[in-house]
């Protein structure tokens, strides 16, 4: 088959994708198109001279279920086993994540099985968050008391992963354990204790072995999770088999049915069939007047904007050690979470001397009621306003000794209701056109680096065949 695929979009669905295609020879010509000066998008990590490594967006992957051992077996096939940093389920950045509710920290004790998306945390706050938020009245409802505590758990979680508002997420799409346990045991509690049953399976590589073995609950790598972009990057450049342009917008897109025409800042070039690994609404504006109620249900799905504190104290700062803790929106509306990076990952503290790595995270669903226009924000006051809240959560009083104030806009993908829906209507209409279109990345089908990764490699299979 002779055919060129472009890939529009270079970050970490866009690499994968590319990286399965060139692992089949059904395509004669492989283009990755990016945008930005770097490849990875939201895999993005700063490495000091003195060894210290901060993330600026995600910072820690899961290995469990199909979608985990997926990404730990591309690690292994691009040679990064011996970068990974596990952390197994007995560390106590594992063991360990708090609430802060009413002024206060509240530990999550863990329970039972992991089901994925939530290694635990799920069924813990379901379960146990009835420690927390003692109500003020003397007496109150059974409805209240439960309602009252299980609002704040999953008003929680879901700003722990979507930096999202849970009234306005579909939980379906955002929870699909949730959902599925309900449907496949008729009880919520009974589906997450039991688990989703058996899902699709993977060859084992070694590492994902490893992990099994040694009970990994999450992973990085030694230079930071942008080393797996590079990775990839390399690999494309050195097979031979990618044209890899950054710095190279899509400006726009047409099709005359059997293929599509590309417009790049300085000129055109032509594919037989796209794979858009871009965020929904980039998507939206590069097919200009092409399709437009695929447009028009892409624009749908709408983005958060979360503003990334990073902070570095000197010493051990902090008075409790785990994860980190959530904020819940009756708390602090702007205020999302607070990681404890140099708990699970005190391989990225520099050399000599101990400190304290922290992000702080915020904004999300809130932003703009919270902090107004990101365009006119000020990187002094979000680090303000998260040394503040370091300061009054964990009564940290020294100033940090280095800090990096990261403004990540349309970051993170809303599935509201009726997102599903959405996606079958699209995929539908791309069906009925016989579009020459796949669809990748965060804006569809679960925005972890793993649902990602699996999207990229799910849109190139769907071209090529099992890889
Ligand atoms: C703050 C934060 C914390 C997170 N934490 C975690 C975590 O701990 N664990 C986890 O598993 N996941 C985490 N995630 C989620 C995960 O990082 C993202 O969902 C994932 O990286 C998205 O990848 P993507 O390739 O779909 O999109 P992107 O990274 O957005 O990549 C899209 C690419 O398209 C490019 N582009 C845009 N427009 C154009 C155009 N017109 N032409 C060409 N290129 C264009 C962009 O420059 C970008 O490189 C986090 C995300 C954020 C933001
Ligand atoms: C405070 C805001 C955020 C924190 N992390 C993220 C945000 C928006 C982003 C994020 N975190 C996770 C994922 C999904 C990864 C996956 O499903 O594999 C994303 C996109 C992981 C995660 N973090 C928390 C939970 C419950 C999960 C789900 C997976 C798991 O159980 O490990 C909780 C949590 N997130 C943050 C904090 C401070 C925190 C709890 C203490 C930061």
């Amino acid at each position: 088959m002779q055919k060129t695929v472009a890939v529009l979009g270079g970050g970490i669905g866009g690499l994968s994708a590319c990286f399965h295609l060139s692992k089949s020879h059904q395509v004669s010509k492989i283009v990755l198109l990016e945008g930005d000066g770097r490849f990875g998008g939201w895999l993005s990590s700063t490495r000091r001279e003195d060894g210290a490594v901060f993330e600026h967006g995600p910072r820690g992957i899961r290995p469990a279920g199909a979608v985990g051992r997926n990404t730990l077996n591309m690690v292994e096939e691009l040679g990064l086993e011996s970068e990974v940093l596990p952390v197994t389920y007995d560390h106590v950045a594992s063991k360990n994540r708090y609430l802060y509710v009413g002024g206060q920290l509240h530990k999550m004790p863990s329970v039972v099985r992991t089901v994925a998306p939530f290694s635990r945390p799920l069924v813990q706050s379901v379960l146990k968050e009835i420690l927390i938020s003692r109500g003020k009245e003397e007496d109150e409802s059974v409805h209240s008391f439960v309602s009252r505590r299980l609002d704040i758990a999953i008003d929680s979680l879901c700003r722990g992963v979507f930096a999202g508002d849970c009234r306005k997420l579909s939980v379906r799409s955002c929870l699909p354990p949730l959902y599925n346990a309900e449907k496949a045991r008729g009880s919520i509690i009974l589906g997450m204790l039991l688990g989703p049953g058996p899902g699709p399976d993977e060859l084992s590589s070694t590492l994902t072995k490893r992990a099994a073995q040694e009970n990994w609950a999450q992973w990085s790598l030694k230079r930071g999770l942008q080393n797996l972009p590079e990775a990839l990057e390399e690999r494309m450049r050195n097979g031979g088999r990618v044209e890899v342009h950054k710095d190279t917008p899509v400006m726009g897109l047409s099709t005359n049915g059997t293929g599509w025409e590309i417009q790049l800042e300085d000129g055109t070039i032509k594919a037989d069939h796209i794979i858009a690994a871009l965020p929904a609404k980039a998507l939206v504006s590069a097919l200009l007047t092409a399709a437009q109620p695929l447009s028009q249900q892409l624009r749908e799905i709408a983005t958060v904007t979360v503003a990334m504190v990073n902070l570095e104290y000197e010493g051990s700062v902090l008075p409790v050690t785990g994860f980190g803790h959530l904020v819940p929106s009756s708390e602090d509306r702007g205020l999302l979470g607070v990681v404890y990076d140099s708990v699970p990952f005190p391989q990225h503290n520099r050399t000599g001397g101990p400190t304290t790595r922290i992000t702080v995270m915020m904004g999300g669903a809130w932003f703009q009621e919270v902090f107004g226009n990101p365009e006119e924000l000020t990187e002094q006051l979000l680090l303000d306003r998260a040394t503040q809240a370091v300061t009054s959560h964990l009564g940290v009083t020294t100033l940090p000794i280095w800090s990096a104030v990261a403004l990540l806009k349309d970051c993170i993908p809303q599935y509201y209701l009726g997102h599903r829906k959405r996606l079958e209507n699209m995929r539908q209409y791309i069906r009925d056109h016989n579009l020459p279109l796949s669809l990748a990345g965060s804006s569809y089908d679960g925005v972890s680096v793993n649902d990602v990764i699996f999207s990229g490699r799910t849109a190139a299979e769907g071209l090529v065949g099992k890889v």
